[in-house]
């Protein structure tokens, strides 16, 4: 009997999924953990609870499906990007809270990097641009903040790894000190032509190379757990970024294929084949999938606040008392009223790159209140999508004029706001019947490479559609309703 387990190490949460041979999801445990916020645009996870929510989801979910941990034929993991972790190589033990990719401490460093003309080379070499959005400066921060440990790293006695390269390490017992490709590009350390550290890149950031994991494939061998860990030593063959393993699960390998993972961020991943296309509007070039030692690239949009504005109408305004109310709330909204918020709590993201900006709603009258506050958080996550998709289109207009874009994550479960997102990009929106995407990237990464499931086209033909949201906005709406918000991104940044 095949099972293969995903861990699905996400920035609210982490999952542990178990697959069967049919590759649908099945048992599954989930624990949310605490998000620390020290300072003004500074957000921390305790990787040590990180590892303890893996600890407690993977026996929970064996345990629902009445299944041991000697019954799983391979683990396959998916992460949060680019957050940090430094730990000690003796005793496994972070030195540092994990710097979370949502972080902004960094900020000014980059601005001053960015003045100082560095920002070539590191788009040159990563595809990325120069942000504190990205593992390196954050890396930097820890090495140049937390006592002796810059001394501790250059002899060889701290490791870095993204969270990924933490949960192998604890898994295998220390064994193994690896991440994927799709993990190390989002570094801002990583060449994702040559497929190496780059060592100019480390040197100009003060990064000792002893500390950076060995990059693999995304399926290959990463290790072995650890039988005092869970009770049985099990394979790990599948890694991948949660962007990256939701792009595969949505089955987007065909250049020109694109998803749009909707969390507490928005990730558009655009598949542009074997060769780097590198964007003329501010989009990050990175590694979708790398397999047999080759990479395929795709052109990535991302946005820091798509589900996070649902939280936050929940935690901060207190209008819901969870997320599944906003649509309901949203479709109770007013009509005539047309506010524009930009939740631009963090900056702004993909194609404007502006740490400094902060949000705003605009539109507000005296009838204004929580139902139409809802609609324009929803409709804030289909705005920005928009942006996305412009920036692609004009870094590639060639691009099939039949496009549709394949959606999913927590909030893609809200009708209204797909809806309203089919009708604002004039796009075919597809929600698959596993919404699961992510962890079925990963479990299709570990079961291929385990060989129990298929190849990469027979798992193409695997995807289902579950619902096509069909654009129905007449362009004039449409078309006034974009400017509308292009016009308010534009007073905040100049606020
Ligand atoms: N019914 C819903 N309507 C709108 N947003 C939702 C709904 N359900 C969940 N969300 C949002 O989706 C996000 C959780 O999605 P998930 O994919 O689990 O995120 P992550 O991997 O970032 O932790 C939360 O920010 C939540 O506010
Ligand atoms: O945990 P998510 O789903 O919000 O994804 C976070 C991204 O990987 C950050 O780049």
């Amino acid at each position: 009997m095949t099972h293969i387990l995903a861990i699905d190490q996400g920035t609210t949460s982490t999952r542990a999924i178990l697959f069967g041979a049919d590759m649908v999801p099945g048992a599954m445990a989930q624990e949310e953990f605490a998000q620390h916020y020290p300072d003004n645009g500074w957000v921390e996870h305790d990787p040590r609870e990180i590892w303890q929510t893996v600890r407690r989801t993977v026996p929970a979910a064996l345990q629902k499906a009445g299944r041991a941990p000697a019954d799983v034929t391979a683990i396959g993991i998916t992460n949060q990007r680019e957050t940090v972790v430094v730990w000690d190589r003796e005793t496994g033990e972070p030195v540092h809270n994990a710097i979370v990719w949502q972080d902004r401490r960094t900020a000014r460093w980059c601005h001053e990097m960015k003045e100082q003309g560095h920002e070539e080379l590191v788009t040159q070499k990563t595809g990325l641009l120069l942000d504190p959005y990205f593992s390196s400066t954050k890396l930097a921060w820890i090495l140049d903040n937390v006592d002796g440990a810059r001394d501790r790293a250059e002899a060889g006695r701290l490791l870095f790894g993204t969270i990924d390269s933490y949960l192998i390490w604890k898994l295998t017992g220390g064994r193994s000190h690896v991440t994927d490709a799709t993990n190390a590009c989002r570094t801002m350390l990583y060449d994702i032509r040559k497929g190496g550290w780059s060592t100019s890149l480390c040197e100009l950031l003060r990064i000792p190379m002893k500390m950076l994991p060995e990059v693999l494939d995304s399926a290959a061998e990463f290790g072995t757990t650890d039988p005092e860990v869970f009770g049985a030593a099990v394979p790990i063959l599948g890694v991948a970024g949660d962007q990256q393993a939701a792009t595969i699960g949505q089955a987007c390998f065909a250049p020109g294929m694109a998803k749009s993972t909707y969390g507490t961020g928005c990730f558009a991943l655009l598949n542009t084949g074997a060769e780097p296309v590198q964007s003329a509007h501010r989009l990050l070039t990175t590694i979708a999938y790398q397999f047999d030692g080759t990479p395929t690239y795709a052109l990535e949009g991302s946005i820091f606040v798509a589900g996070a504005v649902v939280q936050w109408l929940r935690d901060g305004l207190k209008i819901i008392g969870a997320a599944s109310e906003t649509q309901p709330l949203a479709e109770t909204a007013d009509p005539a009223q047309r506010l524009i918020l930009v939740p631009a709590f963090t900056g702004l993201g993909a194609p404007y790159w502006n740490s400094d900006v902060r949000g705003a709603v605009f539109g507000l009258t005296r009838n204004s209140g929580p139902a139409e506050m809802a609609r324009a958080a929803l409709e804030s996550v289909g705005f920005q999508t928009r942006d996305l998709m412009e920036a692609m289109h004009a870094d590639l207009p060639d691009q099939d004029s039949d496009a549709v874009l394949r959606v999913d994550g927590g909030m893609a479960v809200s009708d209204w706001t797909m809806q309203f997102l089919a009708d604002i990009l004039n796009l075919p929106v597809d929600r698959p019947e596993v919404t699961e995407t992510t962890a079925l990237g990963a479990a299709w990464l570990a079961g291929m490479k385990a060989g129990v499931y298929p190849g990469q086209e027979e798992f193409a033909r695997h995807w289902a559609l579950e619902r096509q949201f069909d654009p129905a906005m007449p362009e004039e709406e449409r078309e006034a309703r974009y400017a509308a918000w292009k016009r308010a991104v534009a007073a905040v940044q100049s606020a």
